[in-house]
């Protein structure tokens, strides 16, 4: 765990960066600085590793001072992730990722080999290993700076908006990636971004930081959407506030038509105005209305339990017919969830 207490940094100007921040890290979990440029994530982060030091007030690591803890041996139980992935140009991604095992004094077969394992790891092609940082792509860089990061496998990583640099598609796959990634390692995590969709999807539990360094409030995704402390907060959290919130409602129990769905070739004698056909084994194929029997229309599908509200009416929207698709695992169709079944579950989600 990491323990801010009461810590302020000024710089030698006098610009307070940070205000006496008390908030704690939980170990394992994903923690997000989050607010607008200039309200001090990055000086907070940073502190932790001692690149810069506190003017008054303590950073713990499970309950150790870091100022008393010398920079280099701090930081071999960290790593840190930066925005442009900050490779050595001149050095093969493997050598690259291994950078921390040699200087710990690892062997170099031992060194290399790790690097190869956290390539795949963060989801690259081993034979990236020996091309150099510039005959990469820039996501695949920030995965490379992933892996550089966990080389020496440290129970905390630092992330400093490591994915702003890439395309919105690259972005979300690195997200993912990261989720996925922290599944399997429970690390103790503190990532700064200054885009609160994404502090939403990564963060355990996210703090908001207003200029002048200090906390707006820390909670989880779910319940700073739900209760913002203030009028900032409700301000950074912007319009779509209550959009984003369905990412938290489930779809566990909706109500769901199984009476809608035909399979394809068979007669379809009901009355509905939109039925779904299927395929022999309950593939979805497209909706068909009453009016146009022999054109199949556009569906989208969400998994009930496990895909969120946002999901099940993004699926429902995607369709002429205003209905969503319910799937299982494997993509077979398990029922309908209508207009109506959608109204019942997003007012009880309101109600609750
Ligand atoms: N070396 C420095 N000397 C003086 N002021 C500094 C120094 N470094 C940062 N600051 C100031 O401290 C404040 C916090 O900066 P910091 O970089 O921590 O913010 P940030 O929230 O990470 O911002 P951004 O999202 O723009 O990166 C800013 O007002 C910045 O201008």
């Amino acid at each position: 765990m990491i323990t801010f207490d009461a810590v302020t940094k000024r710089y030698p100007d006098g610009t307070v960066a940070v205000d006496a921040l008390s908030l704690e890290a939980p170990t394992g979990e994903i923690t997000v600085f989050v607010g607008p440029s200039g309200c001090g994530k990055t000086t907070s982060l940073r502190m932790i590793n001692r690149m810069i030091d506190a003017t008054e007030g303590r950073i713990l690591l499970d309950g150790v001072p870091v100022q008393g803890i010398d920079p280099p041996t701090l930081r071999r139980g960290i790593g840190y992730v930066i925005q442009q992935a900050g490779l050595f140009p001149h050095r093969k991604i493997v050598d690259n990722i291994a950078t921390v095992p040699y200087l710990l004094g690892w062997d170099r077969k031992k060194a290399r080999s790790r690097a190869m394992e956290l390539l795949e790891r963060v989801g690259l092609d081993p034979a990236m290993g020996e091309r150099y940082p510039f005959q990469l792509s820039g996501g695949q860089q920030q995965r490379v700076g992933v892996a550089r990061a966990l080389a020496a496998d440290p129970p905390v990583l630092l992330m400093d908006e490591p994915f702003s640099a890439v395309d919105p598609i690259v972005r979300t796959s690195l997200q993912d990636e990261l989720i996925r990634l922290q599944a399997e390692l429970n690390k103790t995590i503190v990532f700064v971004t200054h885009d609160i969709d994404e502090a939403i999807k990564l963060g355990d539990r996210v703090a908001v930081l207003r200029v002048g360094g200090r906390l707006a409030q820390l909670a989880d995704p779910k319940t700073l959407l739900s209760e913002p402390a203030d009028d900032f907060v409700r301000e950074f959290l912007g319009r779509d506030r209550g959009i984003r919130r369905l990412r938290f409602v489930s779809t566990e129990g909706m109500r769901l038509r199984t009476d809608l769905t035909v399979t394809e070739g068979s007669d379809d004698p009901a009355d509905e105005p939109w039925r779904l056909v299927v395929t022999a084994d309950d593939r979805p194929l497209g909706w068909v209305s009453r009016d146009r029997p022999g054109t199949l229309e556009p569906y989208g599908t969400f998994r009930p339990g496990h895909d969120s509200m946002r999901s099940a009416l993004d699926a429902a929207l995607l369709s002429p017919s205003g209905c969503a698709v319910a799937v299982d695992g494997e993509g077979r169709v398990v029922g309908v969830a209508t207009r109506e079944a959608l109204d019942e579950a997003l007012t009880e989600a309101a109600d609750g």
